[in-house]
């Protein structure tokens, strides 16, 4: 199977420095001055059997094309190029939700390429991690039950092993979703408000988590998987996350630096807007939404959340 990865940020770069233990891979991205050594990256050398390059002509040359980009800039990417993706087996790495369209990058690779293979590699896995051989296990769906085979061993290596599913919808909503969670619990912590909260937080945010995906047709059994929990408990507990971090500033009221992917701050707002189309009851993306976008305090979110109708759990 011919590979290109397409988005040579963090985890572009570090998928094509895994999967180089099993052959050649490009990594195609749109501004790659930086030669064999990505800042994004600090401190990992691409090994020789990755080939780097901003010709994407080039790197639409190989069948199996695993994007990398940010979820906000897929939509765009595709309206300038989806017609020359079209056809291959497409791997979407992106964990969020279309701000526009309120659908996944699976819904928009499917729109822009009606003749491709759809699939999502997901699951916990920081770059910097992956980048330094750490065993990972992450998820591999595809509704395709062949194709989905066939991709998972083609992606697994010694240290990346990939579990499969056929449930495309719930390990992409998983992935989004953690995200918006993420956020809320480093905001919990950023604000000092306890390791007991960032439980609660973790806890009813993967009840929020399960009941929306599976509004949207996710298998339950899903949401407990790597591309769920897995990805929920990483991102809820490391400051590697950067929406943990942007969580955690928001909540000390700390400088950010605007230009870090924070993935689930554009996601909280989907969901909000996906949620009130659905009438699904998400309280916590509602309030990160609402922090994210300066509309509430940190104090009075947590006393709006405390303060709900008590219910069954
Ligand atoms: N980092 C991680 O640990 C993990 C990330 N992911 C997911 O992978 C996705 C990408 O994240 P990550 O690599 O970390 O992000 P980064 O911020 O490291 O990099 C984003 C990359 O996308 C490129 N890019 C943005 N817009 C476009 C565009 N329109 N056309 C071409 N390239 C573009 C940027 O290029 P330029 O430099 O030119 O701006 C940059 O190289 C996210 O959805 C994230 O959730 C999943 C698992 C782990
Ligand atoms: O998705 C990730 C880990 O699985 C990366 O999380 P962040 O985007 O929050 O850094």
């Amino acid at each position: 199977m011919t590979i290109s990865i397409l988005g040579a940020g963090a985890f572009g770069t570090a998928l094509a420095v895994a999967l180089s233990a099993n052959g050649p891979v490009t990594l195609w991205g749109r501004s790659i001055g930086w030669g064999r050594e990505n800042p994004r990256l600090p401190g990992v050398t691409l090994p020789a059997p990755v080939a780097v390059t901003d010709d994407l002509g080039a790197a639409l040359a190989a069948g199996t094309l695993l994007l990398a980009l940010p979820a906000q800039a897929l939509r765009p990417f595709l309206d300038d190029h989806g017609p020359a993706l079209d056809g291959r087996r497409l791997v979407n790495t992106a964990k969020g939700i279309d701000l526009d369209r309120l659908t996944g990058p699976a819904q928009l690779l499917a729109e822009a390429c009606p003749a491709a293979t759809i699939a999502t590699l997901t699951g916990p896995s920081f770059a910097a991690d992956i980048a330094r051989g750490l065993p990972t296990a992450l998820t591999l769906a595809c509704a395709d039950a062949e194709t989905g085979r066939a991709l998972q061993h083609a992606l697994s290596t010694p240290v990346l092993r990939l579990y499969r599913t056929t449930d495309l919808t719930g390990a992409e909503l998983g992935g989004a979703l953690k995200n918006v969670i993420a956020i809320a619990a480093g905001v919990v912590i950023g604000a000092g408000l306890g390791d007991s909260a960032r439980a609660a937080i973790i806890t009813r945010g993967f009840a929020e988590m399960t009941r929306l995906a599976t509004r949207l047709g996710a298998r339950p059994e899903t949401l407990t998987g790597l591309s769920g929990l897995g990805d929920l408990t990483l991102t809820c507990t490391s400051p590697q996350s950067r929406n943990f971090r942007f969580g955690h500033a928001l909540g000390a009221a700390a400088d950010w630096d605007a230009t870090t992917t924070v993935e689930g701050a554009a996601t909280a707002r989907a969901v909000a807007a996906l949620a009130a189309r659905l009438g699904e009851d998400m309280p916590i993306a509602a309030m990160v939404a609402a922090l994210a976008e300066g509309r509430v305090s940190v104090d009075k979110a947590a006393d709006m959340l405390m303060t709900r109708p008590l219910k069954e759990e």
